[in-house]
């Protein structure tokens, strides 16, 4: 049966700053505390979502989480009116406000991990979010996220939304930031390959020393089991420790798939050669072959990786047969991520076309274009069988334009989340979202 990768991008919310929660994250810390523009940010992935839809790819939008996170605040002990409880919140840890009010959400790539109909046991698309319980600004994201999937994917003869795994470090799971799926065509059987950084219950499994990995071997294999996955089609690549210690927190960050192509950094895995052994011969089995393209330390350095977020691209099929490779600005702004990318154009391999983005607020959070963006493969019956209000046309995008033109702030700094008018301006600017979406029981403002 055919089908088409849907990308669900995440709508940048009111609330956007720059507040230094991950560490392991470079761009989150080099940025801290630098004052952010939520508008400029929520209008560059918009142009993102509609210069995708405009040519058209299926492109949809994943709706802002409500924020602060006022329920985050009270379980911590601030108490009374919601204007008392910022205050109290800012005057004794304004880190803890900050984690209340962080758009992190926006990056959709660790909303969940889906596995769509072809892979699994009963034939749905599975959805697991993800607990993201290695930062505090984003362990609470899963209770949202799947309320907003379970609206989106409600029809339950076509979907399953789980719930997220125990939030526990042996279950750290970061959704598919760190899971790609490789076939021959979207629609064709395919191959599921999970990264993960550490193993919980093997403390003789390397893992790095200076910076968290965020996802487990444990995590990974809870989620294909309840996928209903098939042994032979699932492959588990554990990530190079040594790259996380230089800022690679997802595997995002240094590797890519989509159809049979992987495009990767040549220190991206623990064990390359075992990596690739594995998925061929796993691609074997869905009469796929893979194509490898690895990028050469003495081209493009780890650290010039990830300054560039050169393989935070989305990798996108085109009618035709050859793909598009989406980058942010920054690639082009890196002398050696740039000649690489002529290069790679040039080589007449599958990557014949490169857009870029203006998509700077995102990454001085260290979000690119991929983290972005939720993969979600439909067949027909499928995308015909999900809400419909999510779906990105010329129409959703100028009402969406006017929508944050009307709310969102041009500026935000560090002092400016303790201003209770904020609160109200989010919560008003996210009443009018729902009900633009078609989703009246969004949010529970
Ligand atoms: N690679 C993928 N798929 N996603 C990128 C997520 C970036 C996010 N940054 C932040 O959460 C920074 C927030 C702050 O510091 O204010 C993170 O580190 O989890």
């Amino acid at each position: 049966m055919s089908a088409r990768e849907f990308n669900f991008d995440g709508l940048v919310g009111p609330s956007h700053n720059y507040a230094g929660l991950s560490f392991g994250n470079v761009a989150s810390f080099n940025n801290v505390k630098s004052a952010s523009n939520p508008k400029q940010a929520a209008l560059q992935g918009l142009a993102k979502m509609r210069a995708l839809a405009a040519r058209g790819f299926a492109q949809a939008v994943l709706p802002p989480q409500d924020r602060p996170n006022f329920r985050l605040l009270r379980s911590l002990g601030f108490t009374g009116s919601d204007a008392d409880v910022l205050a109290r919140a800012y005057k004794e840890s304004p880190v803890i406000l900050a984690c209340a009010y962080s758009a992190s959400p926006m990056w959709t790539a660790n909303a969940a991990t889906v596995s769509p109909s072809r892979d699994t046991a009963d034939g749905r698309v599975h959805f697991t979010p993800a607990n993201l319980n290695n930062k505090l600004h984003r362990a609470l994201e899963y209770v949202q996220t799947t309320r907003a999937l379970q609206a989106i994917f409600a029809d339950e003869r076509h979907f399953a939304v789980h719930d997220a795994l125990p939030s526990t470090p042996a279950f750290g799971d970061e959704g598919a930031a760190n899971h790609t799926r490789l076939c021959a065509q979207h629609g064709l059987d395919a191959v599921e390959m999970f990264v993960y950084g550490r193993v919980e219950f093997d403390p003789a499994a390397p893992a790095p020393k200076r910076y968290p990995a965020r996802q487990t071997l444990e995590a990974s294999q809870a989620v294909a089991r309840k996928h209903g996955l098939a042994e032979a089609r699932t492959v588990y690549v554990q990530q190079n420790p040594d790259v996380i210690d230089q800022g690679v927190f997802h595997n995002d960050v240094i590797a890519v798939g989509n159809a049979n192509v992987l495009f990767y950094h040549e220190q991206a895995f623990a064990d390359e050669q075992g990596a690739l052994f594995q998925l061929r011969q796993a691609m074997a089995g869905v009469d796929a072959e893979l194509t490898a393209i690895r990028v050469d330390t003495d081209m493009v350095s780890v650290q010039d990786a990830v300054h560039s977020y050169l393989f935070n691209s989305q990798l996108l099929s085109k009618d035709g047969g050859k793909m598009a490779l989406v980058i942010p600005q920054e690639c082009q702004e890196n002398a050696a991520v740039s000649r690489y990318l002529e290069g790679l154009v040039a080589s007449g391999g599958p990557v014949d076309e490169l857009v870029h983005f203006d998509l700077r607020q995102s990454m001085r959070n260290g979000g690119g274009p991929a983290c972005l963006r939720l993969r979600v493969a439909l067949t027909d019956a499928e995308a015909s069988a999900m809400h419909q209000g999510v779906v990105m046309t010329e129409a959703l995008y100028h009402t969406l334009v006017a929508w944050v033109e009307k709310h969102y702030r041009d500026k935000l700094e560090p002092q400016d989340l303790a201003d209770p008018a904020l609160a109200v301006e989010v919560h008003t600017a996210l009443e009018e979202l729902a009900r633009i979406l078609g989703m009246p029981g969004l949010y529970d403002l």
